[in-house]
């Protein structure tokens, strides 16, 4: 067993005790003075003769009030592999790799570790909120049967202190960051009300990659080059003053690809995704809570930002809010729960969100017209990617991926078709999709089809305008609207 600090504490009352015995030879109010010196002597006492010191790791740091602590993720890694031998109860969880299996210490047990020849105490210890001996202070509102924290208590005698200090932590640290590094699994996020951590995380399993991406190449190059200057960017961010992060604006029609960029972005970069579905945040406070929790090379993506408007609205019906209504027209309904477009700024990049590095923030819409212009400006959203209809280069990118094949003569009149119409990457990929026994001529003489389809239907457009044209002009009228901000997704 660990040397308690407890027993000695008893010690140090025990002599104080003693002493007392001898105090009766003397005067009462000399006795009575003599208790109370020797009382708030016992734990010096104590501390004189314990020659045991400890130090406390807890989940949650008390400093960093929303943040889960690092260190005792560390050690919980560093304890998985090395000395869980000693320990009679232990739990287990999947490893992070998604294969293995990482046993931990259960709540209340110990194992004993080597430092340098000396030994050293390691204890799981589970404290009630409320108990005095704790010092760890939980932020979050407990949760039935939740109103307990943990701590590493590691225990060590005074003389190793040293060694313990500048060579035994720093090396479980190394440790513990090595060995979840090489477990690490990308994992995807999504937010719950309730509970001490507020995001609970799935494997990340799209499968989805910058090769997959059917995409113009130069575009595609473009983005992966500016991701891996951001991954490299930490000496020249703090060079200039600016926050380690970069915001993503992705725009265009559904099943133009913007989920599988995500997608892409993360597995290039190996990041988690933290997926912030914003219609179930009511405040801004909540918005910040979910934003200190994120980890460090992360993603974090709002998608379809533009609905979050009429989301909002349907959430206040019950508050006599009339679907429609502008929130600005209604500020006395929000004066409490709300999320307004000022907290999404500073979630954005406002001073909160410059508390931890290397994160991304990814906002797709396929409406950006409809954006406020304060959100999506340059420097908030600081790259702005159309995922666009699909055309020639994208299409051979899905015919590789899709049917295995570079060339075919049916490419030709699939190059014009996709010109003059405005087909969307999702159904391109549907009518490659060798479904039963179709092989790739099948598969190919089926998408000409669909693609003469499609534009016999759009026929009924100006011909004078072509789709590419008139793909140009929508975007065009759709960016100059943005400028001009004649909607706002949200009001503060
Ligand atoms: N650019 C693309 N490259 C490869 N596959 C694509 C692309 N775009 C769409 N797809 C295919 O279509 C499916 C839907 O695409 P995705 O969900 O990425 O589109 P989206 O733009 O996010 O759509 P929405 O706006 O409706 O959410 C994907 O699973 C993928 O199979």
């Amino acid at each position: 067993m660990a040397p308690s600090m407890e027993k000695w504490v008893g010690f140090g009352s025990a002599m104080a005790g003693f002493a007392l015995l001898w105090s009766k030879l003397i005067p009462d109010h000399v006795q009575e003075e003599a208790t109370n010196i020797m009382s708030s002597w016992s734990p010096m006492v104590a501390a004189y003769f314990n020659p045991y010191e400890q130090i406390t790791i807890a989940e949650y740091s008390d400093d960093e009030q929303f943040r889960r602590n690092k260190l005792f993720d560390l050690v919980s890694a560093y304890l998985s592999s090395r000395c869980m031998g000693g320990a009679r109860k232990l739990n287990a969880v999947l490893a992070g790799d998604g294969v293995g299996t990482q046993f931990g210490l259960d709540d209340n047990q110990e194992v004993v570790d080597r430092c340098h020849g000396t030994r050293v105490w390691w204890n799981l210890c589970k404290a009630s909120k409320n108990s005095n001996s704790s010092t760890v202070i939980n932020v979050y509102p407990p949760e039935e049967g939740e109103a307990e924290t943990r701590h590493y208590r590691l225990v060590f005698h005074k003389r190793h202190r040293k060694l313990v200090q500048d060579s035994y932590l720093p090396d479980v640290i190394k440790q513990g960051s090595e060995l979840i590094a090489k477990t690490r699994r990308r994992r995807l996020f999504t937010h719950h009300a309730r509970g001490k951590s507020l995001w609970t995380a799935i494997p990340w399993k799209h499968p989805a990659t910058f090769d997959t991406l059917a995409m113009d190449p130069t575009k595609k190059n473009e983005i992966m080059d500016d991701l891996m200057a951001f991954r490299k960017g930490k000496s020249y961010h703090s060079k200039v003053g600016k926050a380690w992060k970069r915001g993503y604006l992705l725009y265009g029609p559904p099943g133009t690809g913007k989920s599988s960029m995500i997608s892409a972005m993360a597995d290039f970069l190996g990041y988690d995704v933290y997926d912030l579905d914003l219609t179930t945040v009511t405040r801004n406070t909540d918005l910040r809570k979910l934003f200190l929790e994120t980890t460090e090379q992360s993603i974090i993506v709002i998608e379809d930002i533009h609905a979050i408007e009429d989301d909002i609205t349907t959430r206040l019906k019950d508050k006599k809010a009339v679907k429609g209504d502008k929130l600005h027209q209604l500020p006395f309904l929000y004066a409490k729960d709300k999320v307004t477009l000022s907290g999404l700024l500073s979630f954005i990049d406002g001073l909160w969100s410059a508390c931890g590095g290397e994160r991304i923030i990814v906002l797709t819409t396929n409406h950006l017209d409809q954006l406020d212009p304060a959100l999506i400006r340059r420097g908030r959203m600081d790259k702005h990617v159309e995922m666009s209809y699909c055309r020639f280069e994208a299409f051979k990118v899905l015919a590789n991926n899709y049917l295995g094949i570079t060339e075919h003569p049916l490419f030709g009149a699939i190059q014009r078709l996709l010109y003059e119409t405005n087909t969307t990457p999702a159904d391109v990929a549907h009518s490659l999709m060798p479904r039963g026994k179709r092989n790739a001529d099948e598969c190919l003489t089926g998408l000409v089809q669909t693609l003469k389809k499609a534009r016999m239907e759009s026929a009924g457009t100006p011909p004078s305008m072509s789709p590419v044209k008139r793909s140009t002009k929508y975007n065009l009228r759709q960016k100059k609207r943005a400028r001009q901000g004649n909607r706002n997704i949200i009001c503060s």
